[in-house]
């Protein structure tokens, strides 16, 4: 095990690095963390820190190399891009300091070198760090299950900023259906989106994005048979979710083995 939250002479007090500090995850991380007296910022990074957020000093993302050594964090957490996210994991990696992602959007090559870095330091990657989401997650799984034959249907409704489409919580959530439905033939095809000529096959799973406004982030689950139909619906009202969930799986990190953990771990335990 590295050095736990508990080890630094100030027992019970995470000691937190944050970057993406300007962006709309971190700046809710901040201001969360700023709440929680058990957390301690001891630096923030950005790619252009021309303020102070949640009355933090925010550093340039240049700096996290020697910021992950010299202010000795416990755990570092991270809601930017693929490309930063990969880059801080590695640095991260390097120091030794346990990295929490909530970055969406990676590439084949991105998810390699995120379970490299796995191999230094403990790291904790999830889509999603509602709780309910988590509960959504193993719910699909069930009614999927139960309703063998059903037509799947994704539609996922995000702000006008998000970048990534389908969202990562959306890939996720298709993983578990292909995953409880796939044969010795193969998983399910994905359909993004339709147009045009093109009749529903039955085995099909549709996935729809749609951006609009300042949505925080909505998944709905369509399962229709013949005759009847179900909807299983998550809504984000706030990103705070997203940021409570981060901070919890940041302290549920520190001090643990390198190696691979999902947030699931850190609602079960
Ligand atoms: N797992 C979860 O629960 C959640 C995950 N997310 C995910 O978190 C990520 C961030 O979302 P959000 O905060 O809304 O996005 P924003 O665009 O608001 O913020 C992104 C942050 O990353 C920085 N950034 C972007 N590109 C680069 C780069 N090439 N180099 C250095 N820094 C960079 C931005 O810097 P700058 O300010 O200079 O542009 C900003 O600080 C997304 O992938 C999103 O899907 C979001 C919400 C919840
Ligand atoms: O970009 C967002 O905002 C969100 N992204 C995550 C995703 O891609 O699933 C989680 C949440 O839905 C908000």
């Amino acid at each position: 095990m590295t050095a736990t939250a508990s080890d630094d002479g100030v027992p019970g007090v995470l000691r937190l690095g944050v970057t993406g500090a300007t962006g709309r995850m971190g700046r809710e991380v901040l201001a969360a963390a700023a709440e929680r007296p058990a957390v301690e910022v001891v630096f923030a990074v950005a790619r252009s820190p021309d303020e102070r957020v949640a009355e933090t000093d925010v550093d340039p993302d240049a700096d996290l190399d020697a910021l992950a050594v010299e202010r000795e964090p416990h755990a570092v957490v991270d809601f930017t891009a693929p490309n930063p996210a990969t880059r801080y994991a590695a640095a991260c990696a390097d120091a030794g300091v346990p990295f929490v992602t909530g970055t969406t959007g990676f590439d084949a090559s991105q998810r390699e070198a995120l379970r490299a870095a796995s191999e230094s330091t403990p790291l904790l990657h999830a889509a999603n760090f509602s709780r309910g989401v988590a509960v959504l997650d193993h719910l699909v799984a069930e009614a999927v299950r139960r309703l063998p034959g059903y037509d799947v249907e994704l539609v996922e409704t995000h702000h006008n900023g998000k970048r990534d489409a389908p969202s990562g919580t959306a890939n996720r959530l298709v993983e578990t259906i292909e995953t409880t439905r796939s044969t010795g033939d193969g998983a399910p095809e994905r359909v993004h989106g339709r147009a045009g000529d093109a009749p529903r096959e039955p085995d099909e799973i549709g996935v729809h994005s749609v951006r609009a406004g300042s949505i925080a982030g909505e998944h709905e689950l369509l399962l229709a048979g013949d005759g009847e139909d179900v909807t299983l619906t998550h809504r984000a009202g706030d990103r705070r979710i997203f940021a409570a969930g981060a901070l919890d799986a940041a302290a549920w990190l520190a001090g643990r083995d390198p190696g691979w953990y999902d947030f699931a771990e850190v609602i079960e335990a």
